[in-house]
């Protein structure tokens, strides 16, 4: 375990157009006549136009958001329910056989009978098996949901909460008489809805149906109608010919509900986000978690001296070290600054608990820690409890303790006697080593793991679990430490490879 205190400490609307007629209660104008010079009083004309009712709106404006949702995002980012149907199949249609060639086309053409029209062949589409091919109704538009990275949250949902794909289209069948120009009706465009990259897509109080923990992963939701197949009417005497050509013979009127399409499926699902990041940042409000974000990505997240000023996970990404799976997952690691935890974060207090569930991901947890707070080492446990009350495997993740604000003299002060009481919380090695496996393999194959279950306090103690990778002395604000911090991250990181080698 390394236990790093760094040696750089510092010594302490738009104007109105000008109106040329005056409208008045009743509709009518009053227009002044240019023509009638001196006689300045106005005439009443009126104006058709005026009367005319106000058009109704082509569009539906959407309802504005709930005030709840306004007031309180934090709560709803990461949790929605949706409802989705996918588009029903187009109609096929009841087609009648073109009339038979008349016997006359038959006969020789003879120097009388020149001049006259020559009865057309009828040809149609056939099949393979040489039955007539009929169209079909066009199959309506699928529902799929994929992870977009352009996404952040789920806020939006609750906005709207019902999607629709487009229905197929039904057989052009004009004439209404069966000929080789017709055909089938166009199928439906898939609705393919964005969530961000980590989204759970489950069916409402059912089983899961995917983990969308990659850019680009789709499932298909909701399965849209088949469309219905067009029948042949022809008189029954012409019945038994006609089976001849096709087996989609009309024999009574109940038989026209085959050519209505299917309706598409509708589904209500629940979409649950947890982020996707290697390392989380915990720690209590005011920490200086988010200023540790930005000071080692390019995130931006808000940072005041108040606690509280996260609300939702922000995410950043850390330079590229191909040595941990950079050529593998494509980019380097990505943090997550969470909220800021209170003791009893685990029953809902402050934030609530919900935000403990991003951790489920993580591979390296970072505990952030106001070395110049009034008890940093109560306040480091207090987060490290409320870990633990939520899921005890999030304490066999390797970790690294960042003491914060070794700028501020109270701090500078008591550093080494912290760091050292900090780092020996906790034993030397993880008491059962296939606990650390099974945790970080759980981070990939979440579906052994029930979705909302959490490991509710077990028997172990804080000081059961293993010690932390390394105790760093930074100061994020003012950029002290933060090389020594970064080598120390990267180091855990790279422990987790070891346990779990990404496949290439
Ligand atoms: N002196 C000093 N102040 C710091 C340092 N790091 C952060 N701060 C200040 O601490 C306050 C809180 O910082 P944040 O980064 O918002 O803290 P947080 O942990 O994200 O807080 P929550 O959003 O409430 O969870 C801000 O006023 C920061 O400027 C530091 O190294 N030294």
């Amino acid at each position: 375990m390394a236990l790093l205190l760094h040696p750089r400490l510092p010594s302490h609307p738009p104007r109105a157009a000008t109106q040329h007629h005056h409208a008045i209660s009743d509709g009518s104008c009053l227009v002044p006549l240019s023509g009638l010079a001196g006689k300045r009083t106005p005439l009443a004309v009126t104006c058709r136009a005026a009367r005319v009712k106000e058009a109704a709106p082509t569009t539906r404006a959407a309802p504005p958001p709930p005030a709840s949702l306004a007031k309180e995002a934090h709560k709803y980012f990461d949790h929605a329910v949706v409802t989705v149907r996918a588009g029903d199949g187009g109609h096929g249609a009841v087609l009648a056989m073109p009339p038979a060639p008349s016997p006359d086309a038959a006969k020789p053409r003879g120097r009388f009978n020149r001049g006259e029209k020559k009865s057309k062949k009828v040809s149609y589409k056939r099949n393979y098996d040489g039955s007539v091919a009929l169209p079909t109704g066009g199959h309506g538009g699928d529902v799929a949901v994929y992870a977009d990275e352009a996404e952040e949250t789920l806020l939006r949902f609750h906005e709207k909460a019902r999607y629709c794909a487009k229905r197929g289209g039904n057989v052009g069948a004009a004439g209404g008489t069966l000929s080789s120009r017709m055909h089938s009706g166009f199928a439906g465009e898939t609705l393919r809805i964005p969530v961000p990259v980590g989204t759970v897509v489950k069916r409402k109080k059912g089983t899961v149906l995917a983990d969308l923990a990659h850019p680009g992963d789709e499932v298909l939701v909701a399965r849209g109608g088949q469309g219905g197949i067009s029948l042949i009417d022809v008189p029954e005497y012409r019945r038994r010919k006609a089976m001849a050509l096709s087996p989609n013979i009309m024999r009574d009127v109940s038989d026209k509900v085959l050519t209505h399409g299917q309706p598409g499926e509708e589904v209500s699902l629940e979409l649950i986000l947890r982020v996707v990041a290697d390392v989380g940042l915990v720690g209590l409000p005011n920490a200086g978690k988010s200023t540790l974000l930005s000071a080692i990505t390019l995130a931006r997240p808000d940072i005041a001296d108040y606690p509280f000023t996260t609300l939702m996970p922000n995410l950043g990404r850390l330079g590229g070290d191909p040595a941990l799976g950079a050529l593998q997952f494509s980019s380097e690691a990505t943090l997550a600054d969470l909220p800021g935890l209170i003791e009893g974060a685990h029953l809902g207090k402050g934030l609530g608990r919900n935000f403990l569930r991003h951790l489920r991901r993580t591979r390296v947890i970072v505990h952030v820690v106001d070395a110049a707070a009034d008890d940093p080492v109560n306040d480091y446990k207090i987060v490290r409890e409320e870990l633990r009350m939520y899921n005890p495997q999030y304490l066999e993740r390797p970790y690294v303790v960042v003491l914060n604000k070794i700028d501020l003299p109270k701090a500078h002060d008591r550093l080494s006697s912290l760091a050292l009481e900090i780092s020996s919380i906790g034993c030397e090695e993880a008491h059962n080593k296939n606990d650390i496996k099974g945790n970080l393999n759980g981070n990939i194959s979440e579906q052994q793991v029930p979705l909302d279950a959490e490991v509710e306090g077990s028997e172990k103690e804080l000081e059961d679990y293993p010690r932390p990778q390394a105790v760093v002395a930074a100061s994020v604000l003012r950029h002290i430490g933060i090389d020594e911090m970064l080598k120390e991250i990267r180091a855990a990181l790279r422990k987790c490879f070891d346990h779990k080698l990404p496949e290439p």
